[in-house]
């Protein structure tokens, strides 16, 4: 085993690679990976891979996936207002989480989801005119907020009270951003007062939460068909315990801060794209008038969808919104594609470096949906493609996302073209999901009129 490291860009004295990550950490990781399957660089004195093999990422993610786990400073920093939900735990604790959320996701609840999913999209644009312009990324924010809030709760709590939820969690996401960025650059106690508005928002969350699961456990309501009613009812097949409300209330939070952003800038990117690649709207809106004609989708109408499908998996592709995975590290020396890796350095993987690696995407750069359909879709290797991560930490709703994504697209793309504003910057802004730095605003046309 070699104790050299492999190859990797440049850095500078003390600060190692810090200056490039600063200059933009997308260009940085796609230059990264150009030295080698295995490439390395250092942030001040920790050394850190990136992983750009599919055998590799396989190995980390499940062949030896007991040798590495999430970063420990990090789950710590989200644990503190997420609590100890999917995202943020690790080892049993985590398996066992993972096997009583994971019914909630199943494919015969789908359908409830998949109703959610179109009447929010209709409801939201309702009033939309042709000629009108709207920001895309603030719209599909807030109907990706409304389908999660509604799976989540179903009917039984009011609006009031869903959005206490939404807002707190939405507030509390902007601060832990600012303390994880801020964090870089200045002494810890200049953060005590973000340190305060974080606690004070938990408790507001805390409260708003715990009271909805107060009043559902109170009601003695069976299943409602929400993600709620799940989770509550929830039992650990071998000893027949279920969830503490401590438990159902951190497994809530995770889904809100997992389930919304993401997704609404998977549909954002998509929009953005199809507005770039006219013939590809044109086939789309071609296959909804041949599938639906006037009538709105539904779930069962996805696998007729097939375009549909693979316009949202190349949007995926191109512009994967977990464009990274969360930062992993071996928690024991390890060997990997033949270099030592020692206990507590960084592992990075990144969807949206494996997604534009020429060898596996012939000229990344150019938006194909023909690269996903099926005969072509099934030469792209395992983890080459990798959009909702993979082995036990994969998205557990990644059936939910797709499901939601494609009916949004359909019915929104069944009814509106959408052009891009002439004045409209587009960049990407990669914070913990991949977004538009600038918004995306759009001028709608109606399609049949
Ligand atoms: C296009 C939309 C989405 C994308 C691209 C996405 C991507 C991902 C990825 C890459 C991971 C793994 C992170 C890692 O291993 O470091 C993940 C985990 C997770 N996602 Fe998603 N996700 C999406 C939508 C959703 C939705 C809609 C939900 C819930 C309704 C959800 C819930 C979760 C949860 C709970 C985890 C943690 C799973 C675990 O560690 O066991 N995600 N997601």
């Amino acid at each position: 085993m070699a104790d050299r490291h492999p190859p990797g860009p440049k850095g500078v004295p003390v600060l190692g690679n810090l200056p490039g990550l600063g200059r933009g950490m997308v260009e940085f990781m796609t230059e990264t990976a150009t030295h080698g399957d295995i490439a390395s660089f250092t942030i001040g004195p920790t050394r850190n891979y990136l992983l750009s093999s599919p055998e590799h990422i396989h190995d980390v993610l499940v062949l030896r996936r007991d040798k590495f786990t999430k970063d420990p400073h990090d789950l710590r920093t989200l644990g503190r207002w997420m609590g100890r939900g999917l995202l943020t735990s690790e080892g049993a604790h985590h398996r066992r989480q993972r096997k009583l959320v994971q019914p909630a996701f199943r494919h015969r609840r789908m359908t409830g989801y998949g109703e959610i999913a179109v009447d929010s999209s209709l409801r939201q644009i309702e009033g939309w005119r042709s000629g009108e312009v709207h920001d895309m990324h603030h719209e599909m924010m807030k109907l990706t907020l409304n389908v999660v809030s509604r799976a989540m709760f179903g009917s039984g709590v009011s609006d009031d009270e869903a959005l206490k939820v939404q807002r707190a969690v939405a507030g509390l996401q902007d601060v832990a951003i600012n303390i994880s960025k801020f964090g870089m650059l200045v002494s810890p106690w200049l953060l005590l007062p973000l340190h305060q508005l974080l606690k004070r928002g938990t408790r507001v969350l805390d409260r708003a939460v715990m009271r909805i699961i107060a009043e559902r456990r109170a009601s003695g309501a069976e299943d409602q068909g929400d993600l709620l009613s799940m989770f509550l009812t929830a039992q650990d097949e071998d000893d027949g315990s279920g969830m503490t409300d401590q438990q159902v209330r951190d497994e809530t939070v995770t889904i809100f801060v997992a389930g919304q952003e993401t997704t609404a800038n998977g549909l954002t990117w998509a929009w953005y794209l199809l507005s770039q690649h006219p013939e590809v709207a044109e086939k789309l809106g071609a296959e909804l008038d041949e599938v639906l004609g006037d009538r709105p989708p539904t779930a069962e109408d996805l696998p007729r969808l097939r375009y549909t499908g693979m316009v949202f998996k190349e949007a995926l592709r191109f512009c994967p919104p977990a464009w990274t995975l969360n930062k992993r590290t071996p928690v024991e020396d390890v060997e990997l594609g033949g270099y030592r890796i020692r206990r507590g350095s960084g592992i990075f993987i990144m969807p949206y470096v494996m997604h534009h690696l020429e060898r596996y995407f012939p000229d990344p750069e150019r938006f194909d949906p023909e690269r996903f359909a099926p005969e072509r879709e099934a030469q792209i290797p395992r983890y080459a493609f990798m959009p909702f991560g993979g082995g036990e930490r994969m998205c557990v709703g990644a059936g939910f996302a797709e499901m939601e994504a494609k009916l949004i697209l359909a019915t929104l793309a069944q009814r509106f073209r959408f052009t891009l504003e002439p004045d409209q910057k587009v960049a990407l802004k990669p914070l913990v999901t991949l977004a538009p730095k600038h918004g995306m605003r759009m001028r709608v046309a109606a399609r049949s009129g």
